[in-house]
C-alpha cells in the first residue's frame, strides 16, 4: 500500500510533496524512476547525499530526484555520489522490504517535473493514484491577487518550481477560451504576448503561444515589452487586440515569472485569474492523470514590433500637452534626464520617447535588458536602485532621475537636488500635479499612506480615500468611485503603482513619469526654475515607519487560512478592549478626509487578504501612531507596518503586540515572531 502526503523536508526547511512507499521488489521501484525520468537526465540521491552536496544539486540543470529512507532498518544506501546525465541503477536485494519517501525538488529546462510524469504514473502498477483536486490545487496556487506568479527557475532554496511550461500552456489556453467568450463576433480571437528580459521567458512564452494557439487564438509576440505596453496593444490602433498578456514577475527575483492579463477594459480582476486559473487547474490535471502524452506543441506567433508605436504614442502625448511655443517636435531639449531601468523593459523610454524628444539621457544607468538583474532588483523600493539614480542626477547635474521597475508598472524619481522621491512622496508629487489639473478630486491610495500624505492632500482641497494594499484593490476602489459620481482621478499605492482616470485606469510607471515630465517642462516655461521637488517642498515624513514580517510556519495549504485567522484574531482582542488605547479605524463610506480604513468594504472586488489599519493612541501623546497588519499578496507571510508621530512610538506598539496579543493568543505556534521580539527589544 502506498501512501502520498505533503511533507516538510528538515533539511530543506520547505514542503515537497513526497511519495511514500512500501516495496518489494527491485524491478518496481526502477521500473518506476525509469519510467519517471526518461528520457531526461536526472539527478538521483539519497538523503544523505543531497544534504552533504546541496550546492551541487542547486547549481544543476537537471531534475532532482530525491529517495529518501525513511523507516526501514533495511533502506537502501543510494549511491553517496549524485548521478548526472544517466539513468539511475541500483541493485536492491530482492524480496526485501523497503520504505521510501520519493521526492522531486527541482526541475528545470526539463521534460519532468513535480507532478509532470503522466505516463509514468498510471503506468506504475499500485502507484498510488494522483488526486485531481490536488493537482488542480497547484495550478490555483499560482494565482497571486489579480496577477499568476510562481517559480519558473531553480535557484531559491526552499521553492520548488512550480511555473512550469505545462501550467503556463494550460494557462494560456484557459484565458484564450476566457477572451473567445467574451468576444460576440465570430471573428478570431488576436491576443498579444509581451514579457520582461527573465531568462525563463523565452521557454516559457513558448509554453504560452501553444496554449493560445490550441484553442484557435491568433498570437502576436511583441518579444520585450512592458505591461503597460501590453495594456496598450489592446486599444491603440491598428493592433487593438483583443487582450494581451504580459510575462513578468515584477520585482520578484530572476528565478519568478509571472503573467499579467488585459483586455481592452483593463487589467483582469482577482477573481477572473481565478476562474482562469481554475480552468486551467482542470485541464492540467486531466492532461496528468491521462495515459496520454502531452507534450508543449511549438507554434510560430506573428512578431510585431508594437513598443515603436507605444514609444510614439508616450511621444505625441508630451509633445501635444508640452505645447512648446518654440520647438513642439523637441519640448525637451535643455533638460538632461538620467532613466536607471535596472536592466529590465524599461531602456526603451531612454532611447525611443527621451532623446526622440530632444533630451539628453547621458548618465543614464541599467539599460540593457539583462534578465539576471546583475546590478540591482529594479524596484523603485529598491535602496540600491533609489541611491544609484541620486548620484548619476548630482554626478551629471541632470534636472531628473527616473527609476523603474522590471516591467515598467512601477517608477520612482529623484529631483534635481538629489532628493528621491518613492513611496509616499511620489504620491504626493502626483497628487499635487493631479489638484492642479482636476481641484477637488479623490485620491485612493492603500492604507499604508501616512497620516501626513491625508493632510498634504487635504490641505490642497483634494479628499483622500485610503483603501486595501494591492494596487487592483487601490485601482478598483477608484474605478467604482467614479462609478458611484464621486470623481477620483488618481489612484496609487504606496509601493508606486498608480493609475489616472484619463490613462484608462491602467497601472503605468511609464504614464507617471510623462506626467511628471510635462509638468516639469511647464513649470520651467513658465519662469519657476525650482525643480519639481518643489511641489512638495511642505511635505513631512512620519517620525517612523516600520515594516516587519512574520512568516507563517504552518503546512503550505494551512497557510492562507491560518493567516487569515492571526489577522482576524487581532481584530478580535482591539474589539473587546484588550489592547488599551487601540482602536481599529474605520472610514464608512470609504473616502475620507482624515485617514482611516477598516478592511470590511468588499465591494467592489472579494477580499483577497485580510488586512486592518489600527490607530494607537495613550495617554501621553493622544493618538501618535497606527500599525496595519494584513496577509501577504505573494508569500505566507504576515506584514506588520507601523508609523509613529513621536521617537519610540513603533517600538512600543511592537511591544503591546508582543504582550498583549502573540504570545497571550499562542499565535507565535504558527508565525514566526522573531522580526517583532527583535524589534521590540526582547530578541
Ligand atoms: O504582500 P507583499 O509581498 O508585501 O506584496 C504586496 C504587493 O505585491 C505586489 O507587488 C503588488 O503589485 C502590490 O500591489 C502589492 O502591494
Amino acid at each position: 500500500m502506498f501512501l502520498r502526503s505533503e511533507f516538510s523536508n528538515k533539511h530543506q526547511k520547505a514542503p515537497h510533496k513526497i511519495f511514500w512507499g512500501e516495496l518489494k521488489e527491485e524491478k518496481i521501484l526502477s521500473d518506476y524512476f525509469l519510467a519517471l525520468i526518461n528520457p531526461s537526465p536526472c539527478i538521483l540521491a539519497s538523503s544523505n547525499s543531497l544534504k552533504r552536496s546541496n550546492s551541487t544539486t542547486e547549481n544543476t540543470q537537471h531534475p532532482v530526484l530525491m529517495v529518501a529512507a525513511a523507516t526501514s532498518t533495511t533502506a537502501p544506501t543510494w549511491p553517496s555520489a549524485a548521478l548526472h546525465g544517466s539513468k539511475p541503477t541500483h541493485a536492491f536485494p530482492n524480496n526485501e522490504k523497503h520504505y521510501f519517501q520519493l521526492s522531486f525538488l527541482q526541475t528545470s529546462n526539463s521534460r519532468v517535473g513535480r507532478g509532470e510524469a503522466p505516463a509514468a504514473r498510471s503506468a506504475t502498477k499500485g502507484w498510488p493514484a494522483v488526486t485531481f483536486e490536488e493537482e488542480v490545487a497547484q495550478i490555483k496556487r499560482l494565482q497571486n491577487g489579480s496577477d499568476v506568479r510562481g517559480v519558473a527557475i531553480e535557484g531559491e532554496k526552499g521553492r520548488i518550481v512550480d511555473m512550469t511550461p505545462r501550467a503556463v500552456q494550460a494557462i494560456g489556453e484557459s484565458f484564450g477560451e476566457w477572451v473567445a467568450d467574451g468576444v460576440e463576433s465570430s471573428e478570431e480571437v488576436r491576443i498579444s504576448v509581451g514579457r520582461d528580459p527573465r531568462i525563463s521567458g523565452r521557454v516559457l512564452s513558448t509554453a504560452l503561444f501553444s496554449g493560445l494557439a490550441a484553442v484557435g487564438c491568433k498570437v502576436f509576440d511583441m518579444g520585450l515589452a512592458t505591461t503597460p505596453a501590453c495594456y496598450m496593444s489592446t486599444v491603440l490602433a491598428p493592433f487593438a487586440y483583443h487582450a494581451s498578456i504580459m510575462m513578468t514577475a515584477s520585482h520578484l527575483p530572476y528565478t519568478r515569472n509571472g503573467l499579467k492579463f488585459f483586455t481592452p477594459k483593463g487589467g483582469l480582476t482577482s477573481s477572473n485569474v481565478e476562474e482562469i486559473c481554475d480552468r486551467a487547474g482542470r485541464k492540467y490535471a486531466q492532461r496528468l492523470l491521462s495515459t496520454a502524452a502531452s507534450t508543449v506543441n511549438p507554434v510560430t506567433p506573428t512578431r510585431v514590433t508594437f513598443m515603436s508605436t507605444y514609444a510614439q504614442h508616450l511621444r505625441n502625448i508630451i509633445k501635444e500637452r508640452v505645447n512648446h511655443p518654440l520647438h513642439y517636435h523637441t519640448p525637451l531639449k535643455g533638460f538632461q534626464i538620467v532613466v536607471n531601468a535596472g536592466n529590465g523593459s524599461g531602456g526603451f523610454f531612454t532611447l525611443d520617447v527621451l532623446e526622440k524628444l530632444g533630451a539628453d539621457t547621458t548618465g543614464s544607468l541599467n539599460l540593457e535588458p539583462d534578465g539576471m538583474f546583475p546590478n540591482h532588483i529594479p524596484n523603485p523600493e529598491d535602496k540600491v536602485a533609489m541611491a544609484l539614480t541620486r548620484a548619476a542626477v548630482l554626478d551629471n547635474g541632470a534636472n531628473l532621475g527616473v527609476v523603474f521597475d522590471t516591467d515598467v508598472d512601477r517608477s520612482g524619481v529623484v529631483d534635481e537636488a538629489g532628493n528621491t522621491i518613492n513611496g509616499d512622496r511620489l504620491i504626493a508629487l502626483m497628487s499635487a500635479i493631479v489638484l492642479r489639473e482636476y481641484p477637488e478630486t479623490t485620491i485612493v491610495t492603500d492604507a499604508r499612506a501616512s497620516v501626513a500624505l491625508t493632510r498634504f492632500i487635504t490641505s490642497r482641497g483634494g479628499r483622500h480615500c485610503l483603501y486595501r494594499v494591492g494596487y487592483r484593490n487601490v485601482i478598483d476602489k477608484g474605478v467604482q468611485l467614479n462609478r458611484d459620481g464621486n470623481e477620483a482621478h488618481l489612484m496609487m499605492e504606496t509601493t508606486g503603482h498608480g493609475a489616472l482616470k484619463e490613462n484608462y485606469f491602467l497601472d503605468d510607471g511609464a504614464y507617471m513619469v510623462v506626467k511628471i515630465i510635462i509638468e516639469m517642462v511647464r513649470m520651467r516655461l513658465a519662469g519657476q526654475n525650482e525643480g519639481i521637488g518643489s511641489l512638495i517642498s511642505e511635505f513631512e515624513d512620519p517620525m517612523e515607519s516600520v515594516e516587519l514580517r512574520m512568516n507563517i510556519v504552518s503546512l503550505p495549504k494551512d497557510a492562507k487560512s491560518d493567516g487569515a485567522e492571526a489577522v482576524e484574531t487581532l481584530r478580535k482582542y482591539i474589539e473587546e478592549g484588550a489592547l488599551e488605547g487601540w482602536e481599529l479605524d474605520s472610514c464608512g463610506d470609504c473616502w475620507v478626509s482624515d485617514g482611516c480604513l477598516v478592511d470590511s468594504n468588499d465591494d467592489p472586488a472579494a477580499i483577497d487578504a485580510h488586512m486592518y489599519r489600527v490607530k494607537v493612541s495613550d495617554e501621553v501623546n493622544g493618538q501618535y501612531g497606527w500599525i496595519h497588519i494584513r496577509q501577504s499578496v505573494h508569500n505566507p507571510n504576515i506584514a506588520l507596518n507601523m508609523q509613529s508621530s513621536v521617537l519610540g512610538g513603533c517600538q512600543s506598539m511592537a511591544r503591546v503586540l508582543l504582550h498583549k496579543f502573540l504570545l497571550p493568543s499562542g499565535l507565535d505556534n504558527i508565525l514566526d515572531i522573531s522580526q517583532v521580539k527583535s524589534y521590540a527589544g526582547m530578541g
